[in-house]
């Protein structure tokens, strides 16, 4: 049974390795998946701004890779008292692999600050109806 402080601690560890010279704002990322695994990243930036990864998606793109698809628990950690709620293209990629009411730990450095659901941090979200 993995807690939301071990997914805090798996975040926090995470962070120390985020290359991240442009904006000093390291951020680690843990995802714990249905079948029990956990999955971290950090975030990777870039010379040219706008292609860094974020620590979700580094998350998202490892889980994937070791072959699961459904997470039941994430940890997002930054540093000192900053805490990091996703950012938009992060909330969409958490809501691609989870439930409306999968938690989400929003830690810092005293540990989980706050919980909050994919469904709060992606309400009204894009839905392609019959189509999809
Ligand atoms: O959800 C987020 C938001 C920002 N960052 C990173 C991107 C950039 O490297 C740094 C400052 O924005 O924080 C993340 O990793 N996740
Ligand atoms: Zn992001």
């Amino acid at each position: 049974m993995t807690t939301p402080e071990e997914l805090f601690e798996t975040a926090r560890k995470a962070s120390a390795k985020a290359y991240a010279p442009y904006s000093k704002f390291p951020v680690g990322a843990a995802l714990l998946t249905e079948d029990g695994q956990v999955f971290a990243g950090a975030n990777v930036e870039n010379l040219a701004f706008p292609e860094g990864i974020c620590a979700e998606g580094v998350a998202i793109g490892h889980m994937v890779m070791g072959g699961a698809l459904k997470i039941k628990a994430a940890a997002v950690y930054a540093p000192r008292l900053a805490l990091c709620p996703p950012c938009g293209g992060c909330r969409q990629k958490l809501a691609e692999f989870s439930d409306p009411d999968t938690k989400v730990y929003l830690c810092d450095d005293g540990g989980v600050r706050e919980t909050v659901t994919v469904a709060e941090l992606l309400p009204h979200a894009f839905q392609t109806g019959e189509i999809g």
